[in-house]
This record gives C-alpha cells, structure tokens and sequence, in this order.
C-alpha cells in the first residue's frame, strides 16, 4: 500500500483551515474559527493561496533548494556553525543528527536541521550572525519569507487580542514588535531515511514560543491534541502552512489557547523517508513574563499560585537544557511534554 493511500486510513488530524485572507479583512467568522482552533488543539491550517502573503508559496519552493544545498556542505563546514558553540539561546547555527535525546532511554533524534535567527537576516539587535555562502546568496529570499510570515503572524496575533478581549499593553502583538530584536527564527529541517518503521526520529515536543509555522510537502508530523489517546496524522496540504500555538502563549491565557504535543515519525509499517520541512517559529521578546494576561475569557489563576517570573528566554533555556538531555528524566518529560508521559 503507497504511503498516501495508507495515510486516509490512519487517524487524522482533523484540522480547521483558516483563511487568512478573511480574517485580514475582518470576517466574524474567522476570527471565531481561528480562537476554537486555538483553543481545541492549537494546530490549523493556514490558507495562503489569494492574500498579501501569497508569495510565501514561491519562496517556500526556494528555500527547499536552499535547505538541500546546505544539508550537503561538507561536517566540516557544517561543524564551523555549530548551534551550541554559536549561540547561547540556539537562534544560530547547525545541529548535526543525533544531538538530541527522543525517549527516557536517551537515544536519539534523526533528523539534522540549520536556524537561522530574524535578529541576524533582519540586522536588528547587536548579536553576530556568522553564516554560510549559501544563505548569504538567498539572503533576500529568506527576508521575503519571515517578513510575510511575520505579516500573516501580526493578523494572528490581532485577531486572537481581540477574541480575548485583551487591553492595550497586554495584546499577544505588543509583545511581537516586528521593528524589535526578539529569538524568532527560521529551521531548516532534514530528517534522515530510516529502514526501522519503529524509529522516531524526533523528540515529542510543545514548541516553546508563540506561534509556529510549517512548511512541507511529506506527510510525517503527528499531534496529540489534549484528551485524545492516540497520535494523530497531519496531511500535508498545498497552498496552506500548518501553523500551531506555542507554550508561550499557553501560559499567557493559563491553558485556555493550546500548545499541542507533536512529533515527526514514519507512517506505522513503513520506512521513514527522508524527509525535508521548515519551521518559522516566533517567540516573544526575551524579556517579556509569562504571566497570566486580564481578560474575561482566560480563567484566572488559583488564589495560593505564586505568580510566575520565568521570563520567555528564560523558558527558552530550560527547554533547550531538556532537548539536550541535561534534566532528569521527570523534569525532562515535563518541561518537553507537560508531562503528557509520552517520553517512553
Ligand atoms: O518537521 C515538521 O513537520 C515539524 C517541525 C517541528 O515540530 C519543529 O521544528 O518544532
Ligand atoms: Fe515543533
């Protein structure tokens, strides 16, 4: 059985599509689609096909051959731009396969992936920003795409504010200034063909940020929205990305938007293939707290719950210390699952 006709009999994710178009031109409708989304799985489908941000479809094209092209430099190339010896918060650099760990046991990931940091293509903010000839040539590109991407975000971000009922000062775009040095970023993603059908090749994870883009054409990606017992396939879809909630945002409404359990893997019975994807993923300011925002939709937090003070960079680190295996096992599946128990 090909693995397409294999994916309409798994179970799928059954994705809202949100079409950004409406919800820049104001539509009611959307804008209620794209908080149930948020609030029911915090994974849909973004419709880009006829909107101002159209263009992100031909850059996405490019930048495959881009990502080609740079997973083939020679280790040692690659080993110059090593993520953990360039950048403390991991907006630069390669991470070669196998870094991080994908179960209790500490085995580990199959996939190389490259990050490239908004601060560095946009020279916003004072951080160096060493990169290769290959990104250097696509430099224009790769500005074309996160600044429609941050364009498609801000619409999110506004529509979501106003869902909530959020007050200036509070509003999910004031801490996503586009003219502000914030860790968002852009990772290239190569998962590496795998004959074992039983092998996962990346870590069950939350996405520590805001807001998450994906671009792919190979099925692969599973969720685990909350309540549901089992993982749930992603159908790739052309002329959309799939954009999900990060745990940032979880924590800002106290649970209400959800940063949904997700993984890459084989479809069950067959090989994994190799397989590319990229992810634009955005984060608030470093500095901003992770606090709990006003409004009469998110539930307001217990009466005896210390209020937090882990700032976004902060939660970015501690993220990161887990990927790399560096917590025990227990704080580990915590900080990348929320302690869902899917660290096997
Ligand atoms: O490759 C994918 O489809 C998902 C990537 C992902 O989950 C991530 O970069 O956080
Ligand atoms: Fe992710």
């Amino acid at each position: 059985m090909s693995p397409s006709t294999l994916l309409d009999q798994l179970p799928e994710a059954n994705l809202a599509v949100i079409d950004l178009q409406k919800l820049e031109s104001g539509s009611a409708y959307e804008q209620a689609s794209l908080l149930r989304a948020s609030i029911e799985n915090g994974f849909f489908y973004l419709k880009l096909v006829d909107t101002p941000e159209r263009h992100v479809l031909e850059y996405a094209e490019k930048v495959f051959e881009l990502s080609q092209e740079i997973f083939t430099y020679d280790p040692v190339v690659k080993d110059l731009f090593d993520v953990d010896r360039l950048s403390q918060y991991k907006t630069n650099g390669y991470k070669p396969k196998g870094r991080n760990i994908v179960s209790k046991d500490g085995s580990r990931d199959g996939f190389e992936s490259w990050v490239l940091p908004r601060n560095g293509l946009e020279r916003l903010g004072d951080d160096l920003f060493p990169h290769p000839p290959a990104v250097a040539d696509g430099m224009n590109l790769l500005r074309g795409l996160i600044g429609e991407l941050g364009s498609a975000a801000q619409t999110i971000f506004r529509s979501l504010s106003d869902s909530l009922n959020l007050q200036p000062g509070q509003r999910f775009e004031d801490f996503h200034d586009p003219s502000r040095p914030a860790p968002d970023i852009l990772r290239l993603l190569k998962y590496h063909a795998d004959e074992r059908s039983s092998n996962i090749p990346q870590t069950p994870h939350t996405d520590l940020g805001s807001l998450t883009f994906v671009f792919t054409s190979t099925p692969g990606l599973q969720v685990l929205p909350p309540h549901v017992p089992e993982w749930q396939y992603v159908q790739p879809l052309a002329g959309h990305a799939i954009v999900n909630i990060g745990d940032c945002l979880t924590k800002m409404t106290n649970g209400l938007l959800k940063s949904v359990l997700h993984r890459v893997g084989p479809l069950p019975g067959h090989p994994m293939p190799e397989r590319y994807s990229f992810a634009y993923l955005m984060r608030p300011e470093d500095s901003t707290l992770l606090q709990v925002l006003d409004s009469p939709l998110i539930p307001s937090p217990q009466k005896d719950e210390v209020p937090t003070t882990i700032t976004s960079g902060e939660w970015i680190q501690s993220k990161f210390k887990a990927l790399r295996g560096t917590y025990d096992a227990k704080d580990g599946d915590r900080i990348l699952t929320g302690g869902r128990g899917v660290m096997v």
